[in-house]
């Protein structure tokens, strides 16, 4: 930074480049963007007060921050689940603000939610068929590109999701959202409620989605393990962005361990099944 920079001089690097001017400046030609959003559930009352995101293309961009920091809220906000009140949601330089859910499915865009992500009374094969109702002639050749990332669902494609575990569900319910062929995957804390061994399997899949070409926005509450496999981060707090830079710096920015590290790494701990 030079020394033109007035108020934002005293800023470290990573508020600095959460402030909305050098949002701007960074966000020019991604693939999705979120510039200055509000929005909310109780009418007057903003759950997100001014949020700012990008995504280039390959990306995997983390979102954390602490509970009721309206992370998910920002998720649903992108993917039309919830009405923007103000500001605006970019697509390929499409404007998407007002776009409903199941049009930005066709547009490219796949989410998988925290909860009830599967069908628990229909097989696995059944559930990805759900996530193809858009395009089910494309079936085979889709089932084949999701079970070399998840070969168990290939293997268990007759048995109900609702007999799997809990790791094996987020398997499914992602599966089902590639289904459609996303440029993007929204993904609401995935790794949530799973044993240790299974929150580390979720993060490795990820990197292989990322690797075979989809960009992926991911808000977790395991966020030291989401910003190890993020190329940036975002910390949001009280509905705004506190601070973004890429994955490796905010796990080594001494404010965000000390504001938002130490207890979410706690939290963490507490995951089981
Ligand atoms: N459907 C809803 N109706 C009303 N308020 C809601 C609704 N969903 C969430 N909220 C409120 O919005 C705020 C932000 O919730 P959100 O789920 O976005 O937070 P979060 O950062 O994802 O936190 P967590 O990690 O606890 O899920 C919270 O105060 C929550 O109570």
């Amino acid at each position: 930074m030079t020394g033109n920079h007035g108020a934002a001089e005293r800023l470290s690097p990573a508020e600095y480049a959460a402030t909305p001017a050098e949002h701007r400046r960074l966000a020019e030609g991604a693939l999705m963007r979120a510039d200055d959003l509000t929005a909310g559930y109780i009418p007057g009352v903003n759950i997100l007060e001014g949020c700012n995101l990008y995504l280039h293309e390959k990306e995997i961009v983390g979102i954390i921050g602490p509970n009721g920091a309206g992370k998910s809220t920002l998720l649903k906000s992108l993917f039309g689940l919830i009405p923007v009140r103000s500001g605006t949601v970019t697509l390929r330089s499409e404007n998407i603000t007002a776009a409903q859910a199941h049009t930005l499915v066709t547009k490219g865009v796949g989410y998988v939610p925290q909860t009830n992500n599967v069908f628990p009374s229909l097989t696995i094969e059944e559930n990805l068929q759900m996530g193809m109702y858009l395009r089910s002639k494309q079936f085979a050749e889709r089932f084949e590109f999701v079970a070399g990332l998840f070969p168990l669902l290939k293997q268990r494609r007759r048995l109900k999701a609702g007999s799997l575990s809990g790791g094996e569900r987020q398997m499914v319910a992602m599966g089902r959202a590639l289904m459609m062929d996303p440029s993007v995957l929204l993904l609401d804390e995935p790794s949530a409620g799973l044993s240790p061994m299974f929150q580390d399997e979720v993060f490795v899949r990820c990197k292989k989605i990322n690797a075979t070409g989809v960009s992926i926005i991911m808000v977790e509450q395991n966020a030291r393990r989401c910003l190890q496999i993020c190329d940036r981060g975002y910390v949001l707090d009280q509905g705004k962005n506190a601070y973004t830079d890429t994955g490796h710096n905010l796990l080594n920015d001494p404010k965000v361990i000390e504001l938002y590290l130490g207890t979410l790494a706690g939290k963490n701990e507490r995951g089981t099944h």
